[in-house]
């Protein structure tokens, strides 16, 4: 059977935006037949503003410009369309599909938030990097409309969501504990190793892991975001951003590290859900684990979740990821999951 084409509009082309045009370019034959798509990038967006080609943008052409810094507006042959997705979709490309992988801002939902209310307005589903328009709107993009996926926005390509909401299908959840943001696991461990917070972050910056601006990650911002869109996912509950108890790990020393370690414990940016008279208390937050704690064995790559149940025993899974490819990875699975829902 001939591939389904999906057209797809890429808006942010940074470290997740430009592995998942890698990605897409990697999708041969074989896996076409498996999956039945042809993934087609027809629109791509950046901070230099909007090209579309009804006829493909060659990804790995958009990849290698992007990375040797050229802005999306400048590459070679493409048609610019303005400067957003609105604008993208004005031009009447048919697009199937947006990814939202541009910079998050957690006070208005920005460019990003704008972008996925224009696809949805427009009948299109939407697969996300980006937290911060679920975070902002969780009620309305998990409502009525086209739907959202949102796999990369909960720890890269650990499938978080999906093995949580599993656990508790017949089990109640007694306390849920999550390693979600990459970048400060990797940096209290090269803390811990002996370079200067700086130089850790510096290094978290070089694999893609880390936000543009790394007090997102280091001020427990990017941790609570996905505390929230996992609580609201699994746990039955409508919690906001300012739900939730923020501690970021830039208190945290070599000392407090070495300390924990020789006590045979572990120093872990930790988000936990715990059920309160008052609903499920949220907390984001260094703290120390024992040595035998699933979250305290990680390496300085992996990132990871614990749910403790009352009838389904204790659910742990963990995931390394050294760079920014994996939660691409997740991107395109929401891509082909959305693409062969049903009714699309
Ligand atoms: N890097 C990672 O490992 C992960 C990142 N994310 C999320 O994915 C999003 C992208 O992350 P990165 O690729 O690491 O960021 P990045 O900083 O590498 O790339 C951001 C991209 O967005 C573009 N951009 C800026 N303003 C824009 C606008 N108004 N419209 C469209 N594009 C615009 C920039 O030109 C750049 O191409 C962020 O929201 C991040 O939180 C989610 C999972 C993992
Ligand atoms: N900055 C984030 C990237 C993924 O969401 C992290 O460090 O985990």
């Amino acid at each position: 059977m001939t591939p389904r084409p999906v057209r797809i509009a890429v808006s942010g082309l940074g470290a997740i935006g430009g592995s998942l045009l890698r990605l897409i370019a990697a999708d041969d034959a074989d896996r076409r037949r498996t999956h039945g798509l042809d993934l087609r990038v027809v629109a791509a967006v950046d901070s230099s503003g909007a090209i579309v080609d009804a006829g493909g943008i060659d990804p790995v052409a958009l990849a290698a410009h992007k990375a040797a810094g050229g802005r999306a507006v400048d590459l070679p042959g493409a048609t610019v369309a303005g400067t957003t997705v609105a604008d993208v979709l004005a031009t009447g490309t048919g697009i199937d599909m947006l990814v939202e992988a541009g910079p998050g801002d957690l006070e208005t939902g920005g460019a990003g938030l704008a972008a996925v209310r224009a696809a949805r307005a427009a009948g299109i589903p939407v697969a996300l990097a980006a937290k911060a328009p679920l975070v902002l709107a969780w009620d309305e993009l998990t409502g009525p409309g086209p739907a959202v996926g949102y796999s990369a926005c909960v720890g890269g390509a650990l499938p978080t969501v999906t093995l949580v909401r599993a656990t508790l299908t017949s089990a109640r959840a007694t306390r849920v504990e999550a390693a979600l943001n990459g970048t400060s696991v990797y940096v209290l461990s090269l803390i811990e190793d002996g370079l200067s917070p700086a130089d850790a972050v510096a290094r978290a910056q070089a694999t893609g892991i880390a936000e543009p601006d790394p007090s997102f990650d280091l001020d427990g911002w990017d941790a609570a975001c996905k505390l929230v869109i996992l609580a609201n996912a699994t746990l039955g509950t409508r919690a906001r951003l300012s739900d939730v108890d923020r501690t970021g790990i830039t208190g945290v020393t070599r000392d407090d590290l070495l300390r924990a370690r020789a006590a045979g414990r572990r120093v872990v940016p930790l988000g936990t859900a715990v059920p309160g008279a008052d609903g499920w208390r949220l907390t984001v937050a260094p703290v120390e684990l024992p040595g035998d704690h699933p979250l305290a064995r990680m390496d300085a790559e992996e990132m990871g979740v614990v749910v403790h149940t009352d009838v389904a025993g204790r659910l742990s899974a963990t995931t390394r990821e050294p760079d920014a490819v994996p939660s691409a990875a997740a991107v395109l699975r929401d891509i082909l999951t959305l693409a062969r829902t049903p009714g699309r």
